[in-house]
């Protein structure tokens, strides 16, 4: 499988991002649901850095099992500690450039980008794909600006070309994913559509029903 297929149904979560529920339970719903990557995103959560780590290998050891790549957000100390597939940052982190460095060739980079601009620099600093958000307005990350849409994405798509792996992320739930890989996107990255839902796994298989074959521009 190319990594760009992974991008399908792409499961961010933290401990912050599924209160009363354990990650872990979380995670093994989502994947038996067919979730096809998944990001440790750690982020303003009660967690020691003891703990952060405890944790993301225990997520990383489902991942393994599974064939789900495993990426780690913001933190390339954690990701090279955790030996992760991939680290994904955003135009506030370090420089993507940098990190590529860091990371060596093997490891999967994915960089958040807004617009066209932020979009060719990510690519030609060594990302595998980008992060393309929020799509709609989203509770899981308070510092997230106002919503860039589905049109976003058709616009870097359409002006880049179908080489590039995107992903639209914020906001996104079942019903609203075809509109994000109708306007080109690879596939759909979610936190609170599955880490919140009664069912992480039927919230997961729901996204990929409607989704179905919806292809890209
Ligand atoms: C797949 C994906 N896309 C975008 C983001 C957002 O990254 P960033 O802008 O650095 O914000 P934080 O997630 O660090 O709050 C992402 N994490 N994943
Ligand atoms: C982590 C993240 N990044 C965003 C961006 O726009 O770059 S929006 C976002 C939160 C996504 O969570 P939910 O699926 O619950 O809206
Ligand atoms: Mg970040």
């Amino acid at each position: 499988m190319r990594f760009k297929d992974s991008l399908r149904l792409y499961f961010v979560m933290g401990s912050q991002d599924c209160p009363g529920e354990n990650p872990v339970e979380v995670l093994k719903q989502a994947i038996q649901g067919g979730i096809t990557c998944f990001q440790f995103r750690e982020k303003n959560s009660r967690l020691n850095g003891r703990e952060t780590v405890e944790l993301g290998k225990e997520l990383q050891k489902i991942c393994r099992e599974h064939n789900i790549p495993f990426i780690v957000n913001d933190r390339v100390d954690l990701a090279l500690i955790l030996d992760a597939t991939g680290v994904h940052i955003g135009q506030e982190d370090l420089p993507a450039d940098e990190v590529r460095r860091l990371i060596g060739p093997d490891r999967i980079l994915g960089v958040s980008a807004e617009t066209l601009e932020e979009a060719r620099r990510a690519f030609a600093d060594g990302a595998d794909y980008i992060g393309v958000g929020p799509m709609f307005s989203t509770s899981s990350k308070p510092d997230a600006g106002e919503p860039v849409g589905p049109a976003a994405v058709r616009h870097i798509r359409q002006q880049m070309g179908h080489r590039y792996p995107i992903v639209g992320i914020g906001g996104i739930t079942p019903d609203r994913a075809p509109e994000v890989v109708g306007a080109g996107a690879d596939g759909v990255a979610v936190i609170s559509a599955i880490s919140k839902a009664s069912s992480p796994l039927g919230a997961a298989k729901q996204f990929l029903q409607l989704m179905g074959n919806s292809t890209k521009l």
